[in-house]
């Protein structure tokens, strides 16, 4: 692959977590791969005073508390570090410093203008860090034949409304195709595999429709809390935090057409298309088909832990979910009749995502304990762990008569000995250095998704508490055997297992 050309990446947010713990590393592993442009300079900025040097010290760190002191080429973090800056500044308030040392970037390393503005900050400073990029960095970028981007990080607004005023001060500085609403679920490169295992298989995609899908689970289970985003997930919960973008695009993936071309715009069509045809709960719908629940003070990984309510930054009567199931349908052609169930939740028994597809069982029963009353075909597609794809399938079990059991077939990525696999910032942080933004979510996309979520957000505002579940933390969720009979996953290991 070509690297990406020439460029400045300016950081928004760069003292924060994200920048930390995601940007930085994946930066680096980009680095490591030769994979960043031949000229390039990261200018991290944010309010907090520090110097360029300060700034490479806390990535250092981070890099060494990432990978382990040994696990580092300490030559190679020098030579990183010098493609790093840093700028204290004010987006509101702050004279035109930052542009400035932009400028002065570029010229002394020879960059023409190419420049991506990352937006890693909260949601409340999109707004004027955009104006402040209109104002003062674009030094009529396009007239000296250059270009910009601007990467924008989650939450996209928190209702329709919302998302479509953040989107209207995006629009008044780039034009849509500039703007790459990142999603790092695409990033992964099990999700990006859907794609390829329905589209390079024909034995797959004949298969992936009404005629033989019985129904499709999508999931993104977490043993993690809220760990210190108390005052976010507030205003958020789990369907705004992790269904209306990634389980979503997810879902989208999942569920498209063919595309006829591999081409951003193509397969953003498809993914839209999706998402307009999902069928929107209203009103007693909601309760039926989408179960929110909250956990309680229960044990993560042998330690007692707190309930939410007793989590910083969270009201003592709070009604935010921590988890959400929903059962959602696509009305369309392919998928008509189908459900697809779609569970996440905090502090539970295990970190697991994935997407099963259960195909229906034979029309007759010929056998033995034919896997145990339901279909023996499921397509796994695991995200966490274990990052691989199992195909499930009924076989005699040894010796006299015919009793089936279930068996299963297992690629695990792990098992591509000599192919490194990619962290999800790293793709998404070069397709955008590319200018590639097929794994970027499109305002149209945005849009479909939140006329979804907001009925339901809006009628649990409504209906205070009613209807919220409770768990605890580090069990496998909330009962949910009264809403449907579809279980919902449950953590038990399907790899290496003795099957018959
Ligand atoms: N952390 C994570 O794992 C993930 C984060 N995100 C999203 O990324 C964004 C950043 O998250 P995270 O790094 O965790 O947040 P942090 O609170 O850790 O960092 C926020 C950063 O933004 C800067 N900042 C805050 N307010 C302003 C402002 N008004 N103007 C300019 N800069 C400002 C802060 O520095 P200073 O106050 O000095 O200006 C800091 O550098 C959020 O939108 C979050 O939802 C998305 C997915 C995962
Ligand atoms: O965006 C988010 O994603 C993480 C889960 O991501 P994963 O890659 O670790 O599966 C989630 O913990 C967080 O609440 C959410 O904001």
């Amino acid at each position: 692959m070509n690297r990406p050309e020439d460029q400045v990446l300016v950081i928004f947010g760069a003292s924060g977590d994200l920048t930390k713990r995601m940007l930085m590393p994946s930066l680096y592993e980009l680095h490591v791969r030769q994979m960043l442009p031949e000229r390039f300079v990261i200018l991290g900025t944010s309010r907090k005073s520090m110097s360029d040097e300060e700034f490479r010290l806390s990535i250092r760190l981070m890099l060494e508390e990432l990978k382990g002191e040994k696990g580092l080429d300490g030559e190679e973090v020098d030579r990183f570090l010098q493609k790093v800056f840093y700028q204290p500044f004010d987006p509101v308030g702050g004279a035109d410093e930052l542009g400035e040392r932009v400028m002065f970037l570029m010229e002394e390393n020879a960059i023409p203008m190419q420049v991506v503005y990352y937006l890693a900050t909260p949601p409340n400073s999109q707004q004027a860090i955009t104006k402040y990029i209109g104002r003062s960095c674009l030094f009529g970028v396009k007239e000296r034949g250059g270009w910009h981007r601007i990467v924008v990080e989650k939450p996209f607004g928190t209702s329709l409304e919302t998302a479509k005023e953040l989107d209207k001060s995006l629009l008044q500085v780039f034009c849509e195709q500039e703007i790459y609403r990142i999603d790092h679920f695409l990033g992964k490169e099990t999700v990006q595999n859907i794609l390829v295992l329905r589209f390079a298989n024909e034995i797959f995609e004949s298969l992936w429709n009404r005629n033989y899908v019985d129904y499709v689970e999508i999931y993104a289970l977490e043993s993690l809390g809220i760990e210190n985003r108390g005052k976010y997930y507030e205003t958020a919960g789990a369907l705004r935090d992790m269904v209306q973008n990634h389980l979503m695009q997810l879902l989208a993936f999942v569920a498209m057409e063919s595309p006829a071309t591999m081409e951003p715009e193509v397969i953003r069509d498809e993914t839209v298309k999706v998402l307009r045809s999902l069928r929107q709960w209203k009103g007693e719908d909601i309760p039926r088909n989408v179960v929110r629940a909250q956990y309680v003070a229960g044990e993560s990984k042998g330690q007692p832990v707190v309930g939410y309510l007793q989590e910083k930054d969270v009201a003592p009567n709070s009604d935010m979910e921590t988890y959400v199931a929903l059962k959602v349908f696509i009305d369309n052609w392919r998928w008509s009749h189908v459900p697809f169930y779609i569970y996440t939740g905090k502090r539970l028994k295990d970190k697991r995502s994935g997407v099963v597809i259960h195909f229906k069982s034979t029309p007759h029963k010929l056998f033995q304990g034919q896997c145990e009353g339901s279909s023996c075909n499921q397509l796994i597609i695991r995200m966490t762990p274990d990052e691989g794809v199992m195909l499930k399938f009924g076989l005699k079990m040894p010796g006299g008569g015919f009793t089936v059991k279930q068996v299963g077939m297992d690629f695990l990525y792990a098992s591509l000995c000599n192919n490194y696999l990619p962290g999800a910032y790293e793709r998404l942080l070069l397709d955008a250095m590319q200018g590639d933004s097929m794994l970027y979510t499109r305002d149209d996309a945005l849009e479909a998704s939140w006329k979804f979520i907001d009925p339901i957000v809006n009628y649990w505002r409504e209906h205070p508490g009613e209807h919220l579940r409770t768990y605890a933390a580090g069990s496998e969720g909330p009962d949910l055997s009264d809403v449907w009979d579809v279980a919902p996953p449950v953590s038990k290991e399907d790899k290496n297992v003795c099957w018959l």
